[in-house]
């Protein structure tokens, strides 16, 4: 493993805790084509043990650091994380060798006085190893918080909302990194062929569990270089998200709208189960987003979407009455997606819950008179937040009584392991379900 795997794994940190960068999208960036496997692996698993543990991995440092943790430089801050990381989570490196590849970066991009900080910093974290990982459990909310690294706000949330025991799961849930799954696109191929494709060049492949067309890849590496891949054969996509094209389960020659529909994922699927017959819009607000939808529409040749730069908040009067199926796959917050963006933890901000549920209830009142009688609206989100979820759809049905729930159980393999459908919807959690966190509901509308 080389010095230069940890300077780059330094440099994605800083990009992502500085600049804002999305984890997947600085990894990208920074991780050049020939870098060995070995490196690369490095790599990501010190960028995302680090973004994941942060909070935990920053109590250790307070108790071996003589500075206050606000005025440590944000440079040496991250240095010193990626440290006390392979120090504590990382039994394969000795804890010689990370001291010591953590001062050469010091000594590039810091000065004297930090590299013996760093220096001193490492080797006291690493002699008193068993103490600094304690974390007293006596408040329950400030361990799981400091153990599991979510912020306050966030479990404090999910306590009141699901109780001690669940939260402590899921956060713990949280930080373990979730499986590759693809989606299958049956225009091109089938299943089973895209499934023995993949086995026999040594992929370890399994069905998922709820979703039809989902395949579960063990061990993914550059799995998107496949010609399999380039062809269109599949696309990668979470389990949950499959889901929302097979409850919407369109019929072929409908009309579909998808408000918000970058990078396509859903759309396309949409157009696969309509076997390419019909019409899909695909919209979203951003125009550099659109470029997105219609790449991926066109490797998996779904040839029946069109895409548009438009805003869900906008009226569009050409529509009204219109439409078989409408899709709201809302902006949210994306507290079911920690496990694939651990940065969320760090980047969302409570009062965001709030604005983007407002957001998102104005978008749903504003594409339900697109709809035609007995069309389906479908909302879905990847937040497993009660007020960007069902408050929304219950307030919904609440104003709008021509539309109501339909059941979507029987659409759903092995649906007894889903509570929420008594309840009329799907809820997914990552610790339960082994899926993105992910909510999804089915209306329609009766006049
Ligand atoms: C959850 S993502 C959609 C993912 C997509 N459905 C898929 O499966 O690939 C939400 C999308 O909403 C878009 N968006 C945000 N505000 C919007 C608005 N006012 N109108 C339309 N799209 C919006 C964002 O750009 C983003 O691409």
């Amino acid at each position: 493993m080389s010095h230069d795997a940890r300077e780059i794994a330094f440099n994605i940190l800083l990009d992502i805790n500085q600049n804002g960068a999305f984890s997947n999208i600085a990894i990208n960036r920074h991780i050049k084509s020939g870098l060995n496997p070995q490196d690369e692996n490095l790599i990501r698993e010190l960028v995302y043990g680090v973004l994941e543990n942060k909070l935990y991995i920053d109590h250790m440092i307070s108790k071996v650091s003589k500075i206050k943790l606000k005025k440590i430089h944000p440079s040496i801050f991250e240095i010193l994380r990626m440290g006390v990381y392979q120090i504590v989570f990382m039994d394969k490196i000795p804890d010689r060798a990370a001291v010591n590849e953590c001062v050469n970066i010091v000594k590039k991009y810091g000065h004297k006085g930090t590299v013996g900080f760093v220096n001193g910093v490492l080797r006291n974290a690493s002699r008193n190893k068993e103490e600094i990982i304690v974390v007293d459990e006596k408040n329950k909310l400030d361990y799981i918080s400091i153990k599991y690294s979510h912020p306050k706000w966030m479990v404090k949330r999910w306590i009141e909302e699901f109780g001690e025991d669940f939260t402590e799961k899921l956060c713990q849930a949280n930080n373990h990194k979730a499986e590759i799954n693809i989606r299958v696109n049956t225009i091109k191929t089938t299943k089973d062929i895209l499934k023995k494709t993949l086995m026999s060049r040594d992929y370890v492949v399994r069905d998922g569990l709820y979703a039809k067309d989902c395949l579960i890849i063990d061990n993914p590496y550059r799995i998107t270089d496949l010609e399999e891949f380039k062809l269109g054969h599949f696309i990668i996509q979470d389990e949950s998200s499959m889901l929302v094209g097979q409850i919407m389960n369109p019929r072929e020659e409908s009309l579909v709208l998808d408000v918000c529909s970058a990078p396509g994922g859903k759309s396309t699927h949409i157009g696969q189960i309509m076997n390419n017959k019909g019409s899909i819009i695909s919209r979203d607000i951003y125009d550099h987003k659109i470029k997105l939808i219609n790449d991926n529409a066109q490797r998996l040749g779904i040839n029946i979407i069109k895409t548009e730069v438009f805003d869900g908040l906008k009226k569009d009067d050409s529509l009204y009455n219109k439409l078989d199926y409408c899709l709201v796959d809302a902006p949210c917050s994306g507290l079911g997606l920690i496990r694939r963006k651990p940065e969320i933890k760090w980047n969302r901000k409570e009062e965001d819950i709030k604005d983007l549920s407002i957001l998102q209830y104005k978008i749903l009142e504003n594409v339900k008179d697109y709809i035609k009688k007995d069309g389906i609206l479908i909302y879905s989100t990847c937040t497993i937040e009660k007020d960007e979820n069902i408050n929304i759809v219950n307030k919904f049905l609440k104003e709008n009584d021509n539309f109501r729930l339909i059941s979507i159980d029987n659409l759903v393999e092995n649906k007894d392991e889903i509570p929420t459908f008594k309840k009329g919807y799907l809820q997914l959690f990552p610790h339960i379900h082994n899926t993105d966190g992910f909510f999804i509901a089915k209306m329609i509308k009766e006049r």
